[in-house]
């Protein structure tokens, strides 16, 4: 795919179990859109995080990231990692997305607590040739982009959002209010399906 201009399409990939997605999320993908002039940041929920034990049914987690991204015309989202059976491995998005796009250039956002890990990923030594990282600031996770390959990882500062997804599951169980820190639509969907209601 190219952008209208004629030039490859940049594409922004914003890979996480948002088990919800949050305000964190949409901030750090819109800003490396600005930063990076991207044509389309695309939301990837995970399958099977293989390093988080529970989760929620990916479906919920992909409805929700449907509905917090359906008002920005250049927010997407794909079901490659949820339809991929197994654990989910970046490695394999990336390159699912690469088939997908064959003429677009990939820019995968990372916040720096997931960035810290990213030499433990599978396949760490192959995923630099397949999309240049975008690093983002993240409350609490002071980071060190110094280990990585300098050309294939960027560093941003984003507005800071001290928001995670484990502090909005604890909020509901303990009959705290969400609001403004996902967007209303979730807010309502965590409501309607009776959602972390048993987390503290
Ligand atoms: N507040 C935030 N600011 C910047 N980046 C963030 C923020 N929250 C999450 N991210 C990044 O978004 C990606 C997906 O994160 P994820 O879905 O695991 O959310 P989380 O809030 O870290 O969830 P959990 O608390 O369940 O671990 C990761 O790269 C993560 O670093
Ligand atoms: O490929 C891996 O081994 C790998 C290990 C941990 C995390 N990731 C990816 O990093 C992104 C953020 O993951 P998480 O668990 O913080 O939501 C998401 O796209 C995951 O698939 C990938």
């Amino acid at each position: 795919m190219s952008s209208t201009s004629g030039r490859r399409a940049r594409i922004g990939v914003m890979g996480g179990t948002f088990d919800p997605i949050h305000h964190g999320h949409l901030v750090a993908a819109s800003e490396v859109a600005q930063s990076f002039d991207l044509d389309e940041v695309v939301f990837v929920p995970t399958g099977q995080p293989w390093q988080k034990k529970v989760v929620t049914p990916a479906e919920h987690r992909y409805l929700m990231t449907v509905i917090a991204t359906a008002s920005n015309p250049r927010f997407t989202v794909s079901r490659v990692d949820i339809d991929r059976v197994g654990d989910t491995y970046t490695i394999d998005t990336l390159r699912d997305l690469h088939e997908q796009r064959p003429d677009a250039d990939l820019f995968f956002i990372s916040g720096a607590d997931a960035i810290a890990q990213i030499l433990g990923w599978k396949n760490a030594e192959e995923l630099w040739s397949l999309a240049h990282f975008v690093a983002v600031s993240r409350p609490g996770h002071p980071l060190s982009i110094s280990a990585l390959p300098h050309e294939d990882v960027s560093y941003l500062e984003v507005p800071a959002l001290a928001i995670s997804s484990t502090d909005i599951r604890g909020r509901v169980g303990r009959g705290f209010p969400v609001w403004y820190l996902v967007p209303d639509g979730v807010v309502q969907y965590i409501t309607k399906h009776h959602l972390y209601r048993s987390f503290e």
